[in-house]
């Protein structure tokens, strides 16, 4: 059967903050290939162990959902094991939660070696703690949403011990590139050019704004994290100065930690980077709340003392003019642009400018290297080994470790 069309819930949990979780689901749900095809909204001061929704509720959501035609519903927050096989049964209906809901569209976004091995670790880091389903509800992922139409419902027990080893091997694995990622990117800081690196919350515009700047091709799309590999490309500030950019996967609300753990080594490039932009999405009401939700995340990887320009993006919607905003010391802070229509992309360039002069103040005598990291980095995004495996060929190797 092939699962697509999405019954949507969002649940606020005693708080209402965050007025646009149904539009940011819905955006979620059709990033994974998915149609929603109608939505409930519930309120509850506390989740209810056994179906985190009363059964009242539940009840109704299983009429709403029939009634709707979906052949799945889609849960905007994170579930128990129990839980979500609770309200299957009840339902008789597969549930994908949030943190699977995102596990699932960085599957299908991951193009690099380094971000499957990733993506496998993080889906086999959740896996882990949800053994008991054994593999019926991996292979209703693959099988449904995934386009590749995998064995169904094949029923495989795997042991613990079995993922282990498999997680093991994609953490070894994972280490080896992360050391060959830090001697590119220290051949990269040995260059006179800073280092910048665009952070912000997915959907914010990162990747048009790096391609506005560097006439790169990275992938932009109204898809929430539509950049999933970091790519790294020149842009010019002036005649004479370039600075090193990397655009790179976005962030949102409740992340799920798997993934954070997994993406280490490609938020390393912001923890390392000399500058960080910080792209926000200036249309969206809810613009104050991803700051902050990204700023956490900052905290969380230890990249929350990285000099940061604020970039309001978008202005082109809100009517806002370019402009550079300023500290007290004269430093600039935030700048408001339009990666779609240009707007503002000068200021920007003076802004990082201003940066680079005082950083190059701080930082005299810097050796020039050449700048081979760039092949390196090009032969890696060539890598013939990068092919995508099936779920068949997945499974395939999981079981001969058995
Ligand atoms: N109106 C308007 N839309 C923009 C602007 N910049 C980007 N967009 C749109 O916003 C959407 C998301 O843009 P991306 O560049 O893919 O955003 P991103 O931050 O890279 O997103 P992820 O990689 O998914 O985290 C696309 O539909 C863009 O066309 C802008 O300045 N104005
Ligand atoms: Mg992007």
């Amino acid at each position: 059967m092939k699962i697509s069309r999405a019954f949507l819930v969002v649940v606020s949990l005693g708080r209402t903050f965050y007025q646009d979780s149904a539009e940011e689901l819905r955006l979620l749900t059709t990033s994974d290939g998915l149609t929603p095809v109608g939505l409930m909204q519930a309120k509850r001061d506390k989740p209810d162990p056994a179906t985190f929704l009363g059964s009242g509720k539940i009840e109704e959501l299983g009429d709403l959902a029939r009634e709707a035609g979906a052949d799945i519903v889609v849960f905007d927050i994170a579930l128990s094991a129990a839980q979500e096989r609770n309200i299957e049964r009840v339902l008789n209906l597969p549930v994908l939660d949030r943190t699977e809901l995102i596990l699932d569209i960085f599957r299908q976004r991951a193009k690099s070696r380094e971000g499957r091995l990733q993506v496998e670790l993080a889906r086999l880091e959740h896996l882990s703690t949800r053994l008991v389903r054994g593999w019926t509800h991996l292979e209703r992922q693959r099988g449904g949403l995934g386009k590749t139409g995998g064995p169904g419902e094949k029923q495989i027990e795997l042991d613990r011990r079995m993922i282990g080893v498999r997680m093991k091997q994609l953490r070894d694995q994972l280490k080896r590139l992360a050391r060959q990622r830090g001697t590119q990117r220290r051949a990269r800081s040995r260059g006179d050019s800073i280092t910048v690196s665009l952070a912000g919350y997915t959907n914010a515009g990162k990747s048009t704004l790096f391609n506005k700047l560097t006439r790169a091709e990275s992938y932009a799309a109204d898809q929430l994290f539509a950049t999933l590999d970091t790519t790294a490309r020149k842009f010019w500030l002036n005649d004479e100065e370039t600075v090193v950019a990397t655009d790179t996967v976005g962030f949102i609300r409740g992340l799920p930690h798997q993934l954070i753990e997994a993406f280490k080594s490609t938020l390393d490039e912001t923890v390392h980077a000399d500058l960080l932009l910080h792209v926000v999405d200036a249309s969206s009401p809810v613009r104050e709340e991803q700051i902050a939700e990204v700023n956490s995340v900052l905290h969380d990887i230890k990249a929350d003392d990285v000099p940061t320009i604020l970039v309001y993006n978008k202005i082109d919607m809100t009517g806002h003019a370019p402009e550079i905003v300023r500290d007290n010391e004269g430093r600039p802070k935030a700048v408001f642009v339009s990666a779609l229509t240009g707007a503002g992309l000068d200021e920007l360039r003076e802004a990082v400018s201003e940066f680079a002069h005082k950083w190059r103040d701080d930082h005299p005598n810097l050796p020039r290297e050449p700048e081979d990291w760039e092949r390196e980095m090009a032969n890696d995004r060539d890598d013939p080994r990068l092919k995508r495996r099936s779920a068949a060929e997945e499974l395939a190797e999981l079981e001969s470790l058995l």
